[in-house]
């Protein structure tokens, strides 16, 4: 009879696992996932709360002759929630800590350890937490070793990197406190699969950094993006997006006088949607009101708010 490996050891010869993002709002998740990942993944704005979804990011590669896949999630930025969606998101990030591998806990210079909101989540995590303190380029050294006392002193995390995700500074030591880190397992993903998410979902994201972007106040919270149509032809991808917003005066809003704001929404999606996809789109918008959207769980369903 032919032997069989011992199903529980591991072979040595391949990294693999699962490495979750998380933080507080607008502290640089998506900047430092997108340096991570090494392609625009995940839409990043100066608003907090940008990020609704787990998304995960896979970059295989080779690091000291052994080869590698890691899986990065960005999740939204912890926060209470006052709404329906906000529970959605907030179960995304305690799933992706249940799963992870690693967990990448990404702190701004500026915010203080103690009570910090992020604290009672970590407990949930088994896997070894690297403390990210990103946004250096904001302070000065001595800020930063102080910081870094204040936190060794609150969680006593495997390590410490200080980083500038937007300014890409650091970013070779995170990744070895990652990648040494790393069990060994074979692939989740095949080697050509770049996301757990399917085209229309960058589509809808795409459109929906352009309304971050482009108003103010309680309307890019209040809004969502639906892609009712998407098809791919030879020479372009015919795109229908639909705008839902939660009231009649914030549908107004989006369209502007004579239709501005929509035109100019559009046309910055369509460009950026072009060089996402490598390819001409035909993007269609239209605006609704679904009242109460971020309350309703059925419609929250419908909009991919679950695991
Ligand atoms: N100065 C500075 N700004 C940064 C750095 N990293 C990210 N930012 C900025 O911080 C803002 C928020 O970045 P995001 O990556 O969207 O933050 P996030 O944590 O994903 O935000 P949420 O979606 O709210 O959870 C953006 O304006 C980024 O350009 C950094 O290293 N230095």
């Amino acid at each position: 009879m032919e032997e069989k490996p011992e199903a529980n050891i591991p072979l040595r010869n391949h990294r693999a696992g699962f490495v979750s993002i998380i933080g507080k709002p607008n502290v640089g998740k998506s900047t430092l996932m997108n340096v991570l990942v090494g392609e625009r993944m995940s839409i990043i704005t100066s608003k907090a709360q940008t990020t609704r979804h787990r998304i995960m990011g896979i970059l295989n590669g080779k690091h000291e002759d052994i080869p590698f896949q890691l899986v990065y999630s960005d999740t939204p930025g912890v926060i209470k929630p006052s709404y329906k969606l906000h529970d959605s998101m907030m179960t995304f990030v305690k799933g992706s800590l249940e799963d992870a591998d690693v967990v990448l806990f990404v702190a701004e210079v500026g915010e203080r350890a103690a009570e910090h909101e992020v604290l009672p989540l970590l407990k949930r995590a088994d896997a070894p937490i690297v403390l990210v303190l990103n946004k250096i380029d904001l302070s000065n050294d001595e800020q930063v070793k102080l910081k870094i006392a204040e936190w060794e002193n609150e969680i006593q995390p495997a390590a410490i990197i200080p980083i500038s995700a937007l300014h890409q500074a650091n970013i070779a030591t995170l990744f070895d406190a990652v990648i040494t880190r790393l069990p060994f397992h074979p692939p989740y993903f095949g080697e050509d699969e770049l996301t757990d998410k399917p085209e229309r979902f960058f589509a809808s994201e795409i459109l929906r950094e352009k309304i971050f972007l482009n108003y103010r106040q309680e309307i890019p919270y209040s809004s969502e993006v639906v892609i009712a149509e998407f098809k791919e032809r030879d020479d372009m991808i015919v795109i229908r997006a639909e705008i839902l917003v939660e009231r009649k005066s914030q549908k107004g809003i989006i369209i502007g006088e004579k239709g501005e704001m929509l035109k100019k929404i559009g046309i910055q999606a369509r460009h950026d949607l072009e060089e996402f996809f490598g390819k001409k789109v035909f993007l269609e918008q239209h605006v609704k009101v679904e009242p109460d959207w971020r309350s309703k769980e059925n419609k929250l369903r419908q909009f991919g708010y679950d695991e």
